[in-house]
């Protein structure tokens, strides 16, 4: 061993005999074992994020777009479909792997297990997996406790060896005296700081695997909470698209989890963040990488040459195929063209021998696109309403946390708003949208309710426009907002004269007051309210519904559950609601007239969140998504 260890230097190429490190194989049962318990007791920021993207089906109709899809039943590996990178093929998460995992020797001694190493990051695994067809039944693994800037520190390292240096290549003086430097910088640190494993012995596994193994991805664990694991992919082919991953979950429990707080670092941004060794293939290295696309029957090795395709239609979707595999075509070999599953064109076959094989699988995710369904439906309406029709039925819902996603990205580097600008024109879109439905004449008194959030905020902003447009507001804030933004928006309402009740109103106060009111705006809670309903608005709630006077209410209706409505039934029924960005999840059920205000997202933003939200006409801040009834203004 220590006769190998002379020969390993930061430019030779290390062999894995020359590795120290412990290596502990979790076999494909375990791992099936492993996701049965993670499908136990599975994290809920992974959950909404599967349930999500049963949401997003057949966004895009194109064969290569659709990189994840869910179309029946229960959440289950079976159910959930990834297109994988390398052979384009659709095929099931069902599909376990054998897990490599290098370990320090220490670890063995004092008998740590190494499940919950993959445990940890099952379901980057089990998307990882998915999503890479050839070359993938063995996931590699190192364990390290590297705090976040070592972490950071090796994988620019890494970067730099395998461009440069990988195979032990020979490369230029400058080049060389670089990896030599920041390998010896490395062993210091490293060694000062007493990480175990030291950085030689992660080196020599972390080359050696690259080497001897060829995997398209490699994972460096690191066990510090500080820290995240780096996902290392060894050719920007074998990156996921960001299509679906933007907002998967960071790893982090915390749901206000920034991009810096990552667990584990998913490429949720595709091959911008990502870490990729530029690995140069092809004579002695191995084959040169190239991403193909390949009949769907997983046991057929027929791909399709990119510049020739010709899509050949199947004549009936795959149900169909049955009958016309009995057509006898059953060639195998390469083809330049393929046949394309007419029910959902999601998936390609070289033959329909192949596709007929394929369906025990493929049936389990093979539907309609949605927007087929709604042409065929609506074959008797205009063309403008059919676009109309087409686009509120795909319009994304959102779950809590997306909408705070949202929110903080709106304002944040990228997004550069301010609270103030959103606030004003949420609470412009309410003011309007409450004028639109009650004609000022017959409802003149609004009675304004606010609560100690953001929401609060549009509610007075809300007051001051309806005062504007020549309403009579009064605000009522139980429990006025304590951020200065708060207080602002009141005194300027404050200088327009409109009424406000004392946040210490009696609950008889308020009564007479609801006597006294043509119709409510209810901006008490948004996105961010989690029941059960506390004082002082336990009783204020139960008084606004019992008043029997119209409710227009900001978002979500306030007492409602932002995914699961009003299940719990306490929460406030209104007459109209205007949603803000994007409708939530709760309101789908939602009976009344319903708006959708906040006319500031930006296009880019709502492409790449697939909000799909509806075109708001000329200058107007609102438009309207669905009604029971014909619109009137009452
Ligand atoms: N991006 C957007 O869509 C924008 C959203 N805005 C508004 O901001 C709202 C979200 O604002 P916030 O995150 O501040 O939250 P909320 O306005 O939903 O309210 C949170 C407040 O309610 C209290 N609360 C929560 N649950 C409670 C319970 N069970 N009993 C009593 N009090 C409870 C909390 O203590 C907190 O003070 C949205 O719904 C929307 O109306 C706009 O202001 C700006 C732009
Ligand atoms: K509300």
């Amino acid at each position: 061993m220590r006769q190998q260890a002379q020969h390993y230097s930061a430019l030779s190429q290390p062999i894995l005999a020359m590795s120290e490190l412990v290596c502990k194989t979790l076999d494909n049962d375990t791992t099936d074992m492993l996701i049965d318990k993670w499908l136990e007791h599975r994290n809920d920021a992974y959950w909404e994020w599967f349930q999500a993207v049963r949401q997003r089906k057949h966004a895009s109709n194109t064969l290569r777009h659709q990189v994840i899809v869910w179309n029946k039943g229960d959440f289950a590996p079976e159910n959930i479909f990834c297109r994988t990178v390398d052979t384009g093929r659709l095929i099931p998460l069902d599909r376990t792997w054998t897990t490599h995992v290098y370990h320090h020797r220490s670890m063995q001694d004092r008998k740590l297990s190494m499940m919950p190493v993959v445990f940890t990051m099952l379901p980057e695994l089990m998307l990882l997996r998915g999503m890479h067809d050839l070359g993938c039944d063995d996931v590699y693994i190192i364990v390290t406790d590297l705090k976040r800037q070592e972490m950071d520190d090796v994988t620019e390292y890494f970067k730099l060896v395998c461009r440069y240096a990988y195979g032990g290549r020979t490369c230029k003086p400058s080049i060389t005296s670089q990896i030599q430097y920041d390998h010896m910088r490395l062993c210091h640190t490293l060694l000062k700081q007493r990480r175990t494993p030291c950085f030689p012995q992660i080196d020599i596994a972390f080359r050696a695997i690259l080497y001897e193994k060829r995997p398209p991805f490699i994972i460096l664990f690191s066990h510090q909470t500080t820290s995240y694991s780096q996902i290392f992919f060894t050719h920007p082919h074998f990156v996921p698209s960001e299509d679906i991953f933007f907002d998967f979950p960071s790893g982090c429990p915390n749901p206000c989890c920034s991009d810096d707080c990552e667990m584990i670092r998913f490429p949720r941004r595709g091959v911008e963040v990502a870490a990729i060794l530029s690995i140069k293939r092809g004579g002695r290295y191995g084959k040169k990488i190239k991403a193909k696309e390949m009949c769907n029957w997983i046991d057929c090795d027929a791909s399709f040459s990119e510049e020739t395709q010709r899509y050949a239609e199947s004549s009936e979707g795959s149900e169909g195929s049955q009958s016309s595999a009995d057509c006898g075509d059953t060639s195998s070999s390469s083809s330049t063209n393929g046949l394309v599953c007419s029910k959902c064109r999601l998936v390609k076959y070289c033959s329909p021998e192949h596709q007929r094989k394929d369906w025990d699988e493929h049936r389990r995710v093979c539907a309609k696109p949605a927007s087929l369904g709604v042409v065929v439906v609506l074959l008797g309406c205009t063309c403008t309403m059919l676009c109309q029709l087409h686009t509120i039925m795909s319009i994304r819902y959102l779950t809590a946390r997306l909408a705070q996603q949202i929110d903080e990205e709106l304002m944040g580097a990228w997004g550069a708003f301010s609270i103030d600008q959103l606030m004003e024109l949420a609470g412009l879109s309410c003011a309007q949208t409450l004028e639109k439905v009650y004609d000022k004449e017959k409802y003149r008194r609004v009675l304004v309710c606010c609560g100690p959030g953001n929401q609060g905020g549009d509610g007075l902003v809300a007051a001051r426009h309806l005062r504007m447009f020549g309403y009579e507001p009064t605000i009522y804030m139980p429990k006025p907002g304590s951020k200065d933004i708060y207080k602002r928006l009141h005194k300027q309402c404050d200088n327009m004269k409109i009424k406000s009740l004392p946040p210490d109103a009696t609950i008889d106060e308020l009564r007479s007051t609801l006597s006294s009111t043509d119709v409510i705006l209810d901006a008490i809670f948004g996105f961010s309210f989690k029941g059960p309903i506390r004082a002082p608005f336990d009783e204020v709630l139960p008084l606004i519904s019992s008043s029997k006077k119209p409710i227009v209410s900001v978002d979500i209706p306030s007492g409602w559950n932002v995914e699961k409505g009003n299940e719990a039934g306490v929460g406030i029924v209104p007459d109209v609601l205007v949603s803000l960005t994007a409708p939530k999840e709760g309101v789908r059920s939602f009976k009344g007239r319903h708006f959708l205000g906040g006319r500031f997202v930006p296009k880019a933003m709502e492409e790449r969140f697939q909000l799909n939200l509806p075109e708001y006409l000329g200058a107007e801040q609102i438009v309207e998504l669905s009604q029971e009834q014909e619109p009137q203004r009452l």
